[in-house]
């Protein structure tokens, strides 16, 4: 179970500076999940639980880069053809070969081991056979076209850390090393309502007032990214006895509880009440922008997220804070996401001493450089400004002023979406 304090998201002020939240993620949240043992062909996104070394060289013999000839080095003329005679053929998944007779060539396939002695490939476009015998150009190096064993990996080395969230790669070089499974995080639980009276399902018909829930199925989406198994759990009407019980029945079950909307200060938001009635809510007002009444807090030992309703704040809080914290609960690396430098295609004033998002789309100039463009309209309700941007540009707190051709961080939705 979590190992979460009374006070695990105590504060001192009234809004918390983004990296000051993530450093007490990072040194409150410990894993939540069992290990389980997966066939790699069903462990992609998972996070591995295990350090994975290598029981062998790899490649575990010398072998051909090309398919060509195998020579010594020594036995070729520098400046004017070479003709050896033929002694032998390898091709890929023969066993290992006798050690080659130094004066002759062997006919070689990509992939094939290379005989004891033998030093270089020649490629065969670079050689011509005749009678027996195979002329070789003159110009290639010592050691050309061959691949030494153990120069991918070396046995006994680490090819995978604990903690990595698997990816495509991943499951190949634990293939490479010969193994079949590896132990991995089973997925987080996670229990995820949406608040508001004003929400309806997808399809349902609005009555004046009402909008459909959008913020549900984002969560899920990015949930699923990141390998959680989501309990979709509907919506909550704006009340606190409906709240309370649908929170307290999904601590029973789940590793983490998610919310959307009901976190700010309205007379109708009653999630932080049922969570205080409940646990312990330590209203996490970040200095951030979108996304600032983020509350955190735990139910008994499970954590509660209640992100902001605002659709792009949920994006915003999801990729910044949701992620490194579902992660952690995994056992995973809750590692910054890549930030890349661009430069920036718009002038912006800012607030100091908040963090700010801005959602923008990139465009390669004539010259080469990647330009961010500023989605036209800022507010945090605009769904449509994710859908159409590539990602967004993080503005640090001591910024005021951005002025065009400015560098700027960008931070793409690939880096931030699973
Ligand atoms: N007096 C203040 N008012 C507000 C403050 C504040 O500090 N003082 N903060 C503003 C900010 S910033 C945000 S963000 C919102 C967050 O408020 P809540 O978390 O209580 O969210 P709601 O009021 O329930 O909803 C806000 C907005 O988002 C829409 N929404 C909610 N859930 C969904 C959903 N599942 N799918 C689609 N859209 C959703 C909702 O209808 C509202 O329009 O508070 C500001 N106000
Ligand atoms: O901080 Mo709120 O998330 O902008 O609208």
């Amino acid at each position: 179970m979590a190992q979460l304090s009374d006070d695990c998201f105590a504060h001192g002020g009234p809004l918390m500076p983004c990296e000051d939240a993530l450093a007490l993620l990072r040194e409150r949240l410990v894993r939540v999940t069992e290990d389980e043992s997966l066939p790699l062909a069903q462990a992609l996104g998972r996070v591995l639980t295990e350090d994975v070394i290598a029981s062998a060289d790899v490649p575990p013999h010398a072998n051909s880069a090309v398919d060509g000839y195998a020579v010594y080095f020594d036995d070729l003329n520098r400046n004017s053809e070479t003709r050896l005679p033929l002694s032998g053929r390898l091709a890929a998944g023969q066993a290992l070969p006798e050690a080659q007779q130094p004066g002759t060539a062997v006919r070689i396939f990509t992939g094939a081991p290379l005989p004891q002695g033998a030093d270089t490939v020649m490629m065969q476009e670079d050689c011509r056979e005749e009678a027996g015998t195979v002329v070789i150009a003159p110009g290639i190096k010592r050691g050309s076209n061959c691949r030494s064993a153990g120069e991918d990996v070396a046995k006994g080395s680490r090819v995978l850390a604990a903690g990595r969230r698997l990816r495509a790669p991943d499951l190949g070089q634990a293939a490479a090393v010969g193994r079949r499974s590896l132990q991995v995080s089973r997925p987080l639980r996670v229990a995820l309502f949406s608040t508001g009276d004003e929400l309806r399902e997808p399809g349902e018909i609005l009555v004046p007032g009402a909008i459909h829930d959008s913020n549900r199925y984002t969560l899920i989406g990015l949930l699923q990214g990141l390998g959680c198994a989501v309990s979709d759990l509907g919506i909550l009407p704006d009340r606190r006895d409906h709240i309370t019980g649908a929170l307290k029945e999904a601590t029973q079950s789940h590793d983490l509880l998610i919310t959307s909307g009901g976190v700010s200060t309205g007379d109708e938001d009653h999630v932080k009440q049922a969570v205080e009635a409940l646990g312990q809510l330590h209203a996490w007002r970040l200095a951030i922008k979108p996304g600032r009444p983020i509350a955190l807090g735990q139910l008994g030992r499970v954590p509660f997220i209640g992100l902001p309703g605002n659709p792009a704040a949920v994006v915003v809080t999801f990729t910044m804070l949701v992620r490194p914290l579902l992660l952690l609960l995994m056992g995973g690396e809750a590692e910054a996401p890549l930030r890349f430098p661009v430069a920036a295609g718009f002038d912006y004033k800012k607030k100091p001493d908040r963090r700010e998002w801005v959602r923008a789309s990139l465009r390669r100039e004539a010259d080469g450089r990647l330009t961010a463009t500023k989605f036209p309209r800022d507010g945090a309700g605009i769904l449509s400004s994710l859908v159409e941007s590539d990602g967004l540009i993080e503005l640090p707190e001591s910024l005021t002023r951005l002025e065009a051709g400015a560098m700027v961080d960008f931070l793409p939705f690939s880096e931030l979406f699973g």
